[in-house]
């Protein structure tokens, strides 16, 4: 079955551990949690000071997608805050391989995003050591985009070589996931979708994860 990760980056801010339970109550699978710099990205969002309150209200794995430049400054400091599983963009580490153990090295998940320009042929050489594939759907930096189709396309490609290769890393998509566009990311093999807009815009939190694991 599909795995669930709420973003929170379309919580209400001010109610963020009711927001959190309530995604969790409603059959969540991780929280995915948004780091925007302004830098790699045009917006700021939170940082491992936020990660930290949140840890203690959930039990579920800190999905921590990093949207920033020079990730592997700020590793240490999520992963002593909670994270479970840190994402770093391919365009934002120039020493991929580096950054993938350096995470590792800390007990946790490692992940790699791709931007909706990236080809996946850029990660073809790291595949056996990460724990997880982040194709982004929209442009990264803000929730409530459309939906790129193209990027169905690395989900496919991802999904042949895992089974081709016998490897293991989860293929997750992340931007503009909804009832509708899920179904399409299934399709094409994701294990596990992002959804922020399509799930906090609608007040049954329960309905809208079935809805979008269908
Ligand atoms: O990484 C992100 C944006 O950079 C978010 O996780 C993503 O946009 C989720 O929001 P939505 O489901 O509303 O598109
Ligand atoms: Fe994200």
């Amino acid at each position: 079955m599909v795995k669930i990760a709420p973003s929170i980056l379309a919580a209400n801010f001010a109610r963020l551990e009711e927001e959190i339970q309530s995604v969790e109550a409603g059959g969540a699978d991780y929280i995915h949690i948004d780091v925007m710099d302004g830098h790699f990205v045009p917006n700021i969002t939170i940082g491992p000071l936020v990660v930290d309150a949140v840890r203690p209200i959930t039990k579920l794995p800190l999905d921590v997608h990093l949207m920033i430049e020079k990730p592997e400054a700020y590793i240490d400091a999520f992963v002593e805050a909670g994270a479970d599983i840190i994402s770093v963009h391919v365009e934002a580490s120039p020493h991929l391989h580096r950054t993938i153990e350096q995470i590792k090295q800390k007990g946790i998940k490692a992940g790699v995003v791709l931007n909706p320009h990236t080809p996946v042929e850029t990660i073809e050489g790291i595949l056996e050591e990460v724990d997880l594939i982040l194709i982004m759907s929209v442009n990264p930096g803000f929730g409530g985009q459309t939906f790129i189709q193209s990027s169905l396309k690395k989900m496919r490609t991802l999904s042949q070589w895992k089974k081709e290769r016998n490897l293991s890393y989860e293929i997750e998509v992340d931007g503009g996931v909804n009832e509708e566009t899920a179904k399409l990311c299934k399709e094409a093999g994701a294990d596990v979708l992002v959804a922020g807009s399509a799930i906090y815009q609608q007040n049954d939190r329960a309905a809208a994860i079935r809805a979008i694991r269908g």
